[in-house]
């Protein structure tokens, strides 16, 4: 049987998601060991395990070139449409929100206000949910510089611990709502690979199950 091939987004979520594999009872030597190698296979999970950037994780899921794919909320609600959403994995936690300098008024005047963020689309749906008429400026990170240096009057980003906001003079104005990591699956693959795929996902949930 051909292995599943599984994008999983590098950066914060890789950690976990191998945590999550290991607890599985799956071989994850090949990902700790992994070097700049990008596909890993996985023998005992009959997994083929690809590591990419998170916009790029729904690309290849959504392409069928990836069978699943690993991701956080947020790049599914600004770059996702066709896949399926299956699982909660519970970890990547943080939440999307509005913030602004410190001790400055949002909500006032009649101005229109200049938005920065990374998530240009989420940021838009959310003040337009508002019959707010904003211009939003796309910045690809580190967006907690534009209030800073007065490119725009708020930002829409992840806030985790909020130290970033608090470490910049910025404070929350406004939450949006909740992100964690999902497992996203193609839509053919659902059916073509049904019977490997419910086998990891069960497996997730058994180890979710008793934590
Ligand atoms: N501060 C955070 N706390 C918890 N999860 C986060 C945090 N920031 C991002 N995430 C989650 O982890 C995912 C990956 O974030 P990560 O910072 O590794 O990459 P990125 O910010 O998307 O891109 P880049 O590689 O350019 O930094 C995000 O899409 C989000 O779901
Ligand atoms: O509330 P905190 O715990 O401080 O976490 C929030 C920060 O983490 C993310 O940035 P990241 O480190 O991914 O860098 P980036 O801004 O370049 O995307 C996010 O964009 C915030 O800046």
């Amino acid at each position: 049987m051909k292995p599943i091939r599984i994008a999983l987004t590098k950066g914060r979520l890789e950690r976990d998601t191998v945590g999550l594999f290991q607890k599985i009872g799956y071989d994850c030597t090949p990902l700790l060991e992994k070097g700049r190698k990008l596909i890993l296979a996985i023998p005992d999970g009959n997994m083929e395990i690809v590591l990419a950037k998170a916009a790029d994780v729904i690309t290849y899921v959504e392409h069928g070139v990836c069978d699943v794919g690993i991701v956080g909320k947020d790049t599914i609600l600004e770059n996702g449409h066709s896949f399926y959403e299956v699982l909660d994995l519970g970890f990547g936690r943080c939440k999307f929100a509005v913030a602004g300098p410190k001790g400055k008024p949002f909500y006032t005047g009649y101005r229109q206000k200049r938005i920065a963020t990374k998530y240009p689309k989420i940021a838009r749906g959310f003040f337009e949910g508002k019959g707010m008429d904003v211009e939003i400026i796309k910045i690809e990170g580190s967006v907690e510089l534009a209030p800073l240096l007065g490119l725009s009057d708020a930002i829409v980003d992840i806030v985790e611990t909020g130290a970033t906001l608090r470490e910049n003079g910025l404070e929350m104005i406004e939450d949006i709502c909740p992100v964690s990591a999902r497992m996203i699956v193609n839509i053919p693959s659902m059916k073509l690979k049904k019977e490997q795929i419910e086998t990891l996902t069960h497996k997730i949930e058994t180890v979710k199950g008793a934590e």
